[in-house]
Formats: structure tokens, C-alpha cells, sequence
């Protein structure tokens, strides 16, 4: 299913409320509830809220067990979803556009009267919902990479900053990795630009598939990578740094260019800031890099 995508939205040219919802014809809600919903979800830009809030709405008028939504910027499931016997589905369009799709679980059967409600309560969201999508699509575009997805040099600096200083307040350890390709710019030169984005992609995914889902990981620039590991002493980090340079050693493509990558350990000590950290993890990767590349140095 296609979704909208910030480039598809034009805002000036939404529809009237009334035009769009045809509410005349559908049951009306009491008109505290009806000003009470779109009130709140105009309190919030965030999609998770937005749900969580519509979720509280739809639970008033029927028994709901779980509610998600499918969009173009990701899944959500609202707050203390579980299993439920009958499913119903909706498409929240608005101005011709597929925002999303909504999936309604609960113990009981959703009757044609429960669905009219349910339509009524859509109706209500899609502005608020369609605003939350181009602000969240327009994050993500500033803050991931777009070649590979992950995070970029901007969403680095402030993710570390904040890892830092919560290692800080909490007395925690937090390791960085900084990783380098090496002999990158060979596979550029002899096999064009688009061999070298997939070496980026593929080393992008063993990357992603090694490290576990709370450590973070991001693309700097060219075939510079970094990964922020919160709670790890500098022991684990190492293992995860070496099995880092291992995976990449052992993807076919980067074993037909000859690529392999260098890595800069640095584990944060509560005298650091986080200039100080990064630049403990930089002269490590020169150290590596130093050392004939292929290899981890920790600070
Ligand atoms: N294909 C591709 N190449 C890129 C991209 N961004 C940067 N590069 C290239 O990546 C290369 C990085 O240069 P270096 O790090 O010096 O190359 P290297 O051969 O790995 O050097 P060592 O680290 O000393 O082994 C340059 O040739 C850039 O043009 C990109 O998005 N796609």
C-alpha cells in the first residue's frame, strides 16, 4: 500500500472538514467528546500520542483490545494493545491521499453501528494525523542518511551528547566505536560510484545485524560509520568492535573489492565530555589505521 509522503502534501489544498466527512449523515457524538478528541490532538505532533489519545476515544464508545497503524514513516500500536478475537480494518484517507491504515482488535464483533463510530472518530484524526506525518517524515529526512537509512552526522551529534551525559548522571559506561572503511575509495575508482553505494549498503546491513537493537548506529559521511554502545565496559565493547571488523571481512562483496575496516575504541570516563570522548575514538581510528587498517584500537 502506498502511503503519503511529505512531497505529496499540499496543504492549502485540504478540503473543508464537513466536505470531507460528510458528517451530517453519520450519528453525532456529544459535542464535549467530538471538541474534546480533536482538542487533544491538537495538543500533540507525535504519532504514538496521537493513537494513544484516539485509543482512549474508541475505548469509550466500544470495547477495543489493541489498535495499530500502518504509515510511511513506521508501525505504532497503541498503549496496552493485546490480542483480540475479531479484527476490523480502516484506510484513513485524506484529500485523495492514503495517509494510513488503521487495524481495530477486540473481543467483540464490530457491528455496522460500532464501525459508523469508528468512522466518525477517524474523521476526527485525519488533520491531526496527516500534520504528525509531515513532521515526522520532515525529521526523517533531516536526520537520517539517505543511502543507507541510518542516522546521519547531525542525529551522531546529538544522540552522543545526550549519551554522554546521561552516562554521566548515572555512572554508566558508553563506549564509542568509530569504523572506517579501508582501500574504499579504490572500489570508486575501478568500478564507478553505484559499486561503491552497495559496499556502503551491504556493510550498512551487517553493521545493523550484528549490533543489538539499543546500541546506535550511524553513517557520519562517505565510508565513515560510528556506534554509540550505552552501558558497555571497554571488554564488550572490544568484542563487539572485533565482531564489527569480522562481519564486514567476511561479506562477499567487501572480500571481492578487498575492503575491510578499521575501528577507534573509546570508553567514556566520567571526567570526559563528549569532544573529549570523540576525539579518543578519532586517534584510536588513526592508530588503526596506522597499525596496516583491518584492525581495532582501543584509546
Ligand atoms: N560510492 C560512494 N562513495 C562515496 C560516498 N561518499 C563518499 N564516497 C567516497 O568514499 C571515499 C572515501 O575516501 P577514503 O576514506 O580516503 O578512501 P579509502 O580508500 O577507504 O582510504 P583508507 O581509509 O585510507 O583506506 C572517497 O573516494 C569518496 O568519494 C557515497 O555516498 N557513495
Amino acid at each position: 500500500m502506498e502511503y503519503l509522503l511529505v512531497q505529496d502534501v499540499a496543504l492549502s489544498s485540504a478540503p473543508s472538514y464537513a466536505a470531507m466527512t460528510k458528517l451530517q449523515q453519520w450519528p453525532q457524538l456529544p459535542e464535549c467528546t467530538e471538541q474534546s478528541l480533536i482538542s487533544q490532538l491538537q495538543t500533540t505532533l507525535d504519532i504514538q500520542q496521537q493513537l494513544n489519545i484516539v485509543s482512549m476515544a474508541v475505548g469509550k464508545v466500544l470495547p477495543l483490545s489493541a489498535m495499530s497503524l500502518k504509515t510511511a514513516v513506521g508501525d505504532f500500536s497503541a498503549i496496552g494493545s493485546c490480542s483480540g478475537e475479531f479484527e476490523h480494518r480502516s484506510v484513513l484517507v485524506l484529500n485523495q491521499q492514503c495517509l494510513a491504515e488503521l487495524v481495530y482488535h477486540s473481543d467483540y464483533a464490530f457491528t455496522p453501528m460500532a464501525q459508523r463510530e469508528l468512522l466518525l472518530l477517524e474523521s476526527e484524526w485525519v488533520f491531526a494525523l496527516r500534520n504528525a506525518l509531515v513532521v515526522s517524515r520532515l525529521q526523517q529526512m533531516a536526520l537520517k542518511d539517505t543511502l543507507t537509512g541510518l542516522g546521519n552526522r547531525r542525529f551522531f551529534d546529538d544522540s552522543f551528547e545526550k549519551a554522554v551525559m546521561l552516562a554521566k548522571r548515572h555512572n554508566e559506561h558508553c563506549a564509542l566505536i568509530l569504523l572506517d572503511l579501508d582501500n574504499f575509495k579504490q572500489v570508486n575508482d575501478s568500478n564507478g560510484h553505484s559499486a561503491g553505494d552497495e559496499v556502503l549498503l551491504a556493510v550498512a546491513d551487517c553493521l545493523r545485524d550484528t549490533l543489538r537493537a539499543t546500541d546506535s548506529l550511524f553513517r557520519f559521511g562517505g565510508d565513515e560509520f560510528a556506534v554509540v554502545l550505552s552501558g558497555q565496559d571497554t571488554d564488550n565493547a572490544e568484542l563487539v568492535a572485533r565482531r564489527l571488523v569480522k562481519v564486514i571481512n567476511q561479506h562477499y562483496l567487501c572480500q571481492q573489492y578487498a575492503v575491510s575496516a578499521s575501528v577507534g575504541l573509546a570508553v567514556f570516563n566520567t571526567d570526559q565530555c563528549s569532544k573529549q570522548l570523540f576525539s579518543a575514538a578519532d586517534s584510536a581510528l588513526y592508530a588503526a589505521k596506522e597499525a596496516g587498517k583491518n584492525t581495532v584500537r582501543v584509546a
